[in-house]
C-alpha cells in the first residue's frame, strides 16, 4: 500500500492538461523500459477531460499507440455505442483519433451482446480476459497496470464501487456486476478494490466543487466501505490529482498550497 500524494492545480482545465502530460511521460517511460505500457481508463467528467486534453497535447504522439494496452475500471452496462457508455465517451474524446491496436483495447462487454442482460456473466468474462493477460511476473490474476485512473464521484465512489454496496466489500473476484447503482444506469461492471490495488500507480482525479466533500472524506481516514476512494491505492504510488475547488475542504496540512 502506498500513502496518497496530492497535487493540487489551480483549475480543472489545468489539472486535465497536467495530468495528460504526466500520463504521456508515464506511458513513454514504460514503453522504453518494457516495450509496452498498460493503462486503465476511467469514465466520468474528469476522466474524459483528461483524455480530451491528451488528444490536443503537443507531445501526444510521443506515445507509441500501437504498444499501449487499454483497460477500463468500470463500465455502464448498456448496448454497444450507447452515448452513456464509458468506452463510447473515451472513443469520442481520444481513442478514435489515435492509431491504437484494436487487439489491445480491452473494452468491457456490452449489454445485449454475448452475455445478453447478464452483467455478472459479463463481469466474469472480463475477469478471465484480465487473467489471460496477466503474466507470471504479475503474481496474480490481473496485470500490474502502469497507471490505473479513477474519477472520484461526489459520493466518494470510484469505478462503480459505491459506498456500502456489495461490490466494495468484494475480496476475491477481480471484476463484478453491480446492480441497483445509485447513479444511472443501475447496472454496471466494475473492477474491485483488489484488482485496483494490483496497479503500480493509481491516480484519483477530483476536479470541481462537487468533489470537495468526497476528497475531504476519503483523505481524512474514512473506511473504504463508507468511502470507496479511500480504499483505492497503488503498489508503488497513489496520486490524487485535484483542482483548488476539489481541494477546498481538505485540511491544509495535507498538501502544499496550489502552485500551478
Ligand atoms: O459513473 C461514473 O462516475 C464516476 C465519476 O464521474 P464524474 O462525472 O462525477 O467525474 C467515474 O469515475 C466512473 O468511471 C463512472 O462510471
Amino acid at each position: 500500500m502506498s500513502a496518497p500524494q496530492l497535487v493540487v492545480h489551480h483549475d480543472k482545465e489545468l489539472m486535465a492538461q497536467a495530468a495528460a502530460a504526466r500520463l504521456i511521460t508515464k506511458i513513454v517511460d514504460a514503453q522504453a523500459a518494457r516495450g509496452f505500457a498498460s493503462v486503465v481508463l476511467t469514465g466520468g467528467r474528469n476522466g474524459n477531460g483528461l483524455l480530451a486534453a491528451l488528444s490536443s497535447a503537443p507531445a501526444r504522439d510521443a506515445i507509441d499507440w500501437a504498444r499501449l494496452d487499454l483497460w477500463w475500471g468500470d463500465e455502464r452496462f448498456l448496448p454497444e455505442g450507447h452515448p452513456d457508455r464509458n468506452d463510447t465517451q473515451a472513443r469520442e474524446a481520444l481513442l478514435d483519433r489515435v492509431p491504437l491496436d484494436p487487439a489491445r483495447v480491452h473494452t468491457m462487454p456490452v449489454a445485449g451482446g454475448a452475455y445478453g442482460a447478464d452483467a455478472d456473466a459479463a463481469a466474469a468474462a472480463y475477469a478471465e480476459e484480465l487473467a489471460a493477460a496477466a503474466g507470471p511476473e504479475d503474481h496474480g490474476p490481473v496485470p500490474r497496470f502502469d497507471v490505473l485512473m479513477l474519477g472520484v464521484g461526489p459520493d466518494t465512489h470510484v469505478a462503480s464501487l459505491f459506498p456500502e454496496y456489495p461490490a466494495v466489500r468484494e475480496t476475491e473476484r477481480t471484476v463484478v456486476g453491480v446492480h441497483g447503482a445509485p447513479k444511472p444506469p443501475p447496472t454496471r461492471i466494475s473492477l474491485t478494490l483488489p484488482a485496483i490495488r494490483a496497479a503500480r500507480e493509481v491516480w484519483l482525479l477530483a476536479a470541481g466543487e462537487d468533489k470537495a466533500k468526497a476528497a475531504a472524506i476519503a483523505l481524512s481516514g474514512a473506511g473504504e466501505v463508507q468511502a470507496p476512494a479511500a480504499g483505492a491505492y497503488g503498489r508503488s504510488r497513489t496520486l490524487w490529482l485535484l483542482d483548488a475547488a476539489a481541494a477546498s475542504l481538505l485540511p491544509r496540512d495535507l498538501y502544499p498550497p496550489a502552485t500551478s
